[in-house]
């Protein structure tokens, strides 16, 4: 059953998920968990540190184990690394678990927000050849969210006004997690 309480954010990389979370549960004062902080909090490594031990792979199994965890549907904000639409059990799971939220951000947006990055494995060597290949890969993959919010030129407080404006209309739609 959907949560109108429970907050996914999901998007690429850079598109601000982690700080714009933070910033939402604050205002909304509920808890907050990241799942790459909380992969982090449960392994003792870095995620840099798991791409190198157990490869791609071996990273999206313990994303999908947290995942699964974190959305036990507890009331909250939950912020998600942007591969976690990769496997199509996680979509299906945060669709019908929460208020799925897509960030966005134009991709000159997102270099300059990820200038200087060091923890995003994937993104390692020609960040802007890495970005604009995995732009493509990943086209439509975050569509299925129940709003999205271009965040290209916005800053950190305006995204969470605009975010909680939306959950206020929301709040008043029937919820579409029930079949009619
Ligand atoms: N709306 C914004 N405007 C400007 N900078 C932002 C914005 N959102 C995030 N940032 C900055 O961009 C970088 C990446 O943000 P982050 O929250 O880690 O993104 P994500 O979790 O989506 O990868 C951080 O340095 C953050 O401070
Ligand atoms: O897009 C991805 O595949 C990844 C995004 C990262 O999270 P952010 O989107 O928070 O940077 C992190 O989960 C990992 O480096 C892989
Ligand atoms: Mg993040």
């Amino acid at each position: 059953m959907r949560q109108r309480n429970l907050i996914i954010l999901i998007g690429f990389m850079g598109t601000g998920k982690t700080t714009v979370g933070k910033a939402l549960a604050d205002r909304l004062k509920l808890p907050l968990t990241d799942t790459d902080q909380e992969i982090e909090r449960k392994t003792g490594k870095r995620i840099s540190e798991l791409f190198r031990e157990f490869g791609e792979e071996g990273f999206r199994d313990l994303e999908s184990q947290v995942l699964k965890q974190v959305l036990d549907g507890t009331p909250g904000v939950v912020t998600t690394g942007g591969g976690v639409v990769l496997r199509p059990e996680n979509v299906r799971l945060m669709k019908e678990t929460g208020w799925v939220v897509a960030l966005h951000a134009s991709e000159e947006e997102i270099l300059r927000r990820l200038a200087g990055t060091a923890d995003r494995p994937l993104l390692l060597g020609d960040v802007r050849q890495r970005v604009s290949r995995l732009l493509n890969e990943r086209r439509g993959l975050y569509d299925f969210a129940h709003v999205r919010v271009d965040t290209t030129g916005m800053t950190v407080a305006e995204v969470v006004d605009k975010i909680c404006r939306l959950a206020e209309n929301e709040a008043f739609k029937p919820d579409r997690s029930r079949p009619s």
